[in-house]
């Protein structure tokens, strides 16, 4: 079986506030972005990598290569407008029978084992999802200042890595884009395919807000530790 791993790494990182798109901010001394690929090159499937890029951000990336001597194999493929874009346009570039897991660049503490394991589900399933179970109670907006309680054992937070068997994957991406399509499960699930979850982990945390870089510090040191 052929093996993939699109990583998204398109963004601009508009609530990370930093002139810099958050991938590209070093976490213990490298981009986080090279956290990232890291961990799906040590995966035992040996997965091709298509790393996505926005146009105007790709010289800097090769940039960055040299500087880090960072040289592990990897195809850099045109971001998009959206996430879904960037992620269609990867498919795009993908053609015969496989797997392929999408992960979002921002979220580089993912542990291999993780990436082997949902290589391995999506294979026996067609497909998974990494989640985990909220810790905070969860309430929904009936209003502008209304809101009703919910049971949060009903609830799941989504993470990446979200693996496809690719038929399934490119099928579900012919769809037009839609505003609720936050995720690669959402695109899959609207063109009709049941999603199955699996556990994910509390420290893939993806980098959103300045202070999530502290947070993954502390967890990079912990791992290492
Ligand atoms: N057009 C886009 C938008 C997002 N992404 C990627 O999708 C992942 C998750 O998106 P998010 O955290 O929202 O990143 P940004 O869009 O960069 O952040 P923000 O929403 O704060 O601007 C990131 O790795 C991001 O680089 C992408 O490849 N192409
Ligand atoms: C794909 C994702 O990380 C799953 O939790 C999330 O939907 C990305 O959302 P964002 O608004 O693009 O950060």
């Amino acid at each position: 079986m052929k093996y993939y791993a699109i990583i998204v790494a398109g963004g601009s990182g508009n609530r990370m506030q930093n002139s810099v798109p958050k991938q590209f901010l070093l976490l213990d001394g490298i981009p986080v972005l090279m956290h990232t690929l890291r961990a799906f090159c040590r995966s035992a499937l040996n997965p091709e990598i298509l790393l996505v890029l926005h146009p105007s951000q790709q010289a800097y990336w090769a940039e960055l290569c040299k500087t880090y001597h960072f040289t592990l194999l990897h195809q850099v493929i045109n971001g998009g407008e959206q996430r879904f874009h960037s992620v269609e346009n990867a498919l795009l570039t993908i053609s015969g029978e496989g797997i392929v897991a999408i992960h979002d660049a921002v979220r580089p503490l993912v542990s291999t084992q993780l990436i082997d394991k949902s290589f391995l589900i999506a294979e026996e399933k067609g497909n998974c999802v990494a989640g985990t179970t909220p810790t905070d109670s969860i309430r929904k907006l009936t209003g502008p200042d209304k809101s009703v309680a919910f049971n949060r054992k009903e609830f799941i937070l989504v993470q990446t890595p979200q693996t496809f068997n690719v038929n399934i994957i490119k099928n579900a991406y012919k769809q037009s884009y839609r505003d609720e399509f936050t995720d690669d499960a959402s695109v899959v699930e609207f063109s009709g395919i049941e999603i199955h979850m699996i556990a994910g982990e509390r420290e893939n945390i993806k980098i959103t807000y300045p202070e999530d870089l502290e947070i993954a510090t502390i967890f990079l040191n912990k791992k290492s530790s």
